[in-house]
């Protein structure tokens, strides 16, 4: 007899019914129009052919599992995190934990080699190839996927977020999450991985072929995603909603943890470089639809992303008053 799981991560509700799941070969036209309605609806969608490598994927994967797989006194030489480098339980530095233990890395090649040195001592240049080589196929993609947007969205430049995520000095950041298997008993157990927030960058693209990814719509229950491990998920960041003045919405999500199996999580954080201006695009503020956000640098987001818990909004302390820079970003 199959008992029902009271797995919150493997239960019979773990099927993308509702969330959306985009096929990038279908034509163009229809993509990007899917693609906004998704980011429109849910602030969250799957991508499958996505055209990165299975090679880079598996790479990525084997060098994140042989690091988790290190002694604790080993992954520690690369922490504590401030913020970047290996965390174990606290998650930021107002107190917030969960049960995972993560590599937070800067997304830029120099960052990478600098630090391969202590992460992997055994073969630091393959490290920073591997990672480097992930990151280049992420911010391909997350710039396709930005483009059909900025498309779908008819916007004058629709390289706008791209440019963003490709200037030299982006901020973009790569994050591997290893959440050990928990077991517990009680029925209604919800271990909680990750804490619920959003993610306060441009765009996220997470892989994970084990479940445990959960996300909220509008305030509702917690859905539930499928891993599919042909498919990518998509995140809206605090960033993509103020610059398109909250007519995408960034997506409140959290990690739990499986009772039965650990699971892996590899996230690249697209983000701009820290002087950029985040600020409503001209096309997004209408009558109907108001300035809703001040302008302000991704630098002065990250001061007060920093200044708070994990779960709090962060972009309601950038909420236009009336009248109040009137001016949008042309
Ligand atoms: C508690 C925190 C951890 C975090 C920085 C923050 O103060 C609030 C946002 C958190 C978050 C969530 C998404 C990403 O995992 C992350 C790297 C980010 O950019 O914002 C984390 C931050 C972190 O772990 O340092
Ligand atoms: O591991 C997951 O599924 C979620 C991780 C996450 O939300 C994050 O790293 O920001
Ligand atoms: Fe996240």
């Amino acid at each position: 007899m199959v008992m029902p799981s009271t797995d919150p991560a493997h239960n019979d509700c773990t099927r993308n019914t509702d969330i959306p799941v985009i096929d990038l070969n279908g034509s163009r036209h229809r993509v990007s129009e899917s693609i906004l309605k998704a980011c429109e609806e849910f602030g969250f969608f799957m991508v499958t052919n996505h055209g990165v490598a299975e090679n880079v994927i598996a790479r990525m994967e084997a060098t994140g599992s042989e690091f988790f797989s290190l002694p604790a006194s080993e992954k520690q030489r690369s922490g504590p995190p401030n913020p970047l480098g290996y965390g174990f339980r606290s998650i930021g530095s107002n107190g917030d934990t969960g049960e995972v233990e993560y590599l937070l890395l800067h997304a830029s090649p120099t960052y990478v080699s600098l630090r391969a040195k202590t992460i992997c001592k055994k073969d630091h240049l393959g490290f920073s190839c591997v990672v480097t080589e992930y990151v280049e196929s992420m911010r391909s993609l997350a710039c396709e996927i930005l483009e059909l947007l900025g498309e779908g969205l008819k916007l004058g430049d629709t390289e706008i977020f791209c440019k963003l995520l490709r200037d030299s000095k982006s901020d973009s950041l790569l994050r591997l999450n290893h959440y050990p298997a928990s077991y517990s008993s009680a029925r209604d157990d919800c271990r909680i991985g990750f804490g619920e927030h959003t993610d306060p960058q441009i765009l996220t693209l997470l892989r994970s072929t084990v479940g445990g990814l959960q996300i909220m719509k509008d305030g509702g229950p917690w859905v539930p995603v499928k891993p599919d491990p042909a498919a990518f998920c998509v995140h809206v960041g605090d960033a993509l909603q103020a610059m398109t003045n909250g007519r995408l919405a960034s997506v409140r999500h959290r990690a739990v943890v499986n009772s039965y199996t650990q699971r892996m999580s590899v996230v690249y954080f697209g983000a701009p470089p820290p002087h950029a201006s985040i600020s409503p695009l001209s096309e997004t503020v209408t009558p109907e639809n108001p300035r809703r956000y001040k302008s302000f640098t991704w630098g002065e987001y990250k001061k007060a992303m920093y200044s708070l818990r994990l779960g709090q909004n962060r972009l309601d302390h950038f909420l236009s008053s009336n009248g109040e820079e009137g001016d949008c970003d042309t």
